[in-house]
């Protein structure tokens, strides 16, 4: 598994997406199967990544899942508003180091667990294409031998094929408006699905209802037993072996497995110059949201650390070391403060099936001497059970605070809709300084996908020096989602994430 070494702004990002709803405001939409366009989230989000993922060719390493998705969903091959409707859903969701094709993956695996299927595992680190890829989405008029080709340029062989279709078209069903050839009949609804909904409400489970339903002659689904025989895409391939296949996936255990391997796979299919990191549980300790800036005669020092534990019964303790020696440097123990606040905050539903129902926030508030400053920090967690207190300190790494120089100072930044601005402190003395911040800005329909912008920053005049600090700004743009600022102070290159756009006690 992924060992998060902070800050690593991928790491980091990811592990928020997958077990923080209020950080991945997409990963709630698919809960409980919920329904749209009569069909369900899940299944759009489902298709979406593996029409995303079928401009794989495995004899040129290029295409697979890279959001390309998002320039090629006009194409014959892509019908539906479910793929521009998804891609919206994920749009709020980058920043400058995860991608819409993180997204659209983690999209599968919540689609899955969201109706009632296995865990998928995810790796992340998806590298987002520019530009469409080829036109190599399947379609159900083809004929067997140009779909097993097909497969198997996409890394999957014939077996491979039936099991992933099996999978797949557990969810949702195919619309009369977008394939008026296939549909041929009325459908009250509009949509044929693969198997019948569940008479309660609209959602369909993901299991393998559509493999016993076939293999016993009851199947609805339309790309089988469609009056269209040339779109009986679902016949020939699910036929293809003498039903052998189908028959192993009528056992629930085996088609779990079998569809946490092949969705797994389709989802990881990226092109060969990228390289995903390792599966990513849920860390046992994560710093999260560490700010640090002058106020009031001294450096405020916020900081988080996320811990998986049960109830509130542990005390965390902060510690810091000074940056030099002069001013008031802490002793060689270091500098020492108590949380001022432990709160509970909600896991996903990802993370509640990984077995943490819940985190404790630790919250920090230390204030620093301006002169000897902060060069790390580390915690000591003590269970209060009669165990020995231990020590947090990124897996023997510390957590390094870089610089003082150049430091985003969320109190004199504005976030409001009123007025959006960030502000930086440089430190004084300070010669041939430019600062500026590079934001990562959210897409918007009809090509959704987060751009970057640089902006420039100039002397803030609304903020006078302080604290030995002097303060630049700029506006920033309209649906901005995260910055990093890059700065250079007297031939010296600096740089600050800054991945939310709020804090603590701000
Ligand atoms: C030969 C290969 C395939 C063909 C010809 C095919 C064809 C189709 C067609 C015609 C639809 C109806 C789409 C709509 O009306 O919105 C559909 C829906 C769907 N397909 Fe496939 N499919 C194939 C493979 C797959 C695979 C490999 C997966 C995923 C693992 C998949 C997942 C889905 C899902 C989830 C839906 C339902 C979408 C919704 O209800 O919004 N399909 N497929």
């Amino acid at each position: 598994d992924a060992v998060f070494n902070w800050p690593d702004p991928l790491l980091s990002t990811l592990d928020d997406a997958l077990y923080r709803p209020l950080f991945s405001a997409a990963s709630t939409f698919a809960l409980n199967c919920g329904p749209r366009d009569n069909s369900t989230i899940a299944a759009q989000w489902l298709r979406l990544a593996y029409h995303d993922a079928a401009t794989y060719d495995v004899t040129t390493g290029l295409g697979g899942l890279d959001a390309s998705i998002a320039y090629e969903y006009t194409r014959p091959q892509n019908p539906g508003a479910g793929m521009l409707e998804s891609l919206v859903d994920f749009a709020v969701s980058p920043n400058e180091y995860v991608g819409m094709a993180d997204f659209i993956a983690m999209g599968a695996i919540n689609a899955v667990i969201g109706c009632g299927g296995p865990i998928i595992p995810f790796r992340g680190g998806r590298v987002d294409a520019t530009e469409a890829g080829p036109a190599t989405v399947p379609e159900p008029q083809q004929d067997l031998a140009t779909h097993t080709a097909k497969f198997a340029a996409q890394g999957f062989n014939a077996t491979e094929m039936i099991s992933l279709i099996a999978c797949g078209h557990s969810l949702g069903g195919v619309r009369k408006v977008d394939f008026p050839l296939v549909v041929t009949e009325d459908v009250s609804t509009g949509v044929q699905t693969f198997t019948p909904p569940p008479t309660v409400n609209q959602t369909v489970g993901f299991d393998n209802t559509l493999v016993h339903e076939y293999l016993d002659g009851t199947t609805q689904d339309v790309l089988v037993v469609g009056s269209n025989i040339t779109t009986r895409s679902d016949l020939r391939i699910f036929s293809s072996d003498n039903n052998v296949t189908m028959n192993q996936l009528a056992d629930l255990n085996t088609f779990n497995e079998v569809c946490v391997d092949l969705i797994g796979r389709m989802i990881n299919t990226v092109p060969s110059s990228v390289t995903l990191t390792d599966n990513i549980e849920p860390f046992d300790f994560k710093v999260w949201n560490t700010l640090l800036f002058p106020q009031g005669g001294s450096l405020a020092f916020l900081a988080t650390l996320r811990i998986i534990e049960n109830g509130l019964t542990g005390t965390v303790t902060m510690f810091w070391a000074s940056r030099s020696d002069s001013g008031s440097p802490c002793p060689p123990s270091g500098c020492s403060v108590p949380s001022f606040q432990v709160s509970p905050a909600e896991s996903s539903f990802l993370a509640t099936l990984k077995g943490v129902p819940s985190f404790n926030l630790h919250s920090f508030n230390a204030s620093i001497d301006l002169v000897s400053s902060i060069s790390h920090f580390w915690f000591e967690v003590d269970n209060n059970d009669g165990s020995a207190p231990f020590v947090v300190d990124n897996n023997g790494k510390n957590y390094t605070i870089d610089q003082d120089v150049v430091l985003f100072d969320p109190r004199r930044s504005s976030f409001t809709i009123a007025g959006q601005f960030i502000v930086v402190g440089v430190k004084d003395p300070a010669t041939d300084i430019n600062v500026t911040a590079l934001s990562t800005v959210s897409g918007s329909s009809p090509i959704p996908m987060p751009s970057n912008t640089v902006l420039q920053l100039k002397l803030d005049t609304a903020h006078p020096p302080a604290d030995g600090y002097t303060f630049y700004t700029a506006p920033l743009p309209d649906a901005v989602l995260s910055n990093t600022i890059h700065a250079t102070v007297n031939g010296t290159a600096y740089s600050e994430w800054v991945p939310f756009l709020s804090a603590p006690g701000v």
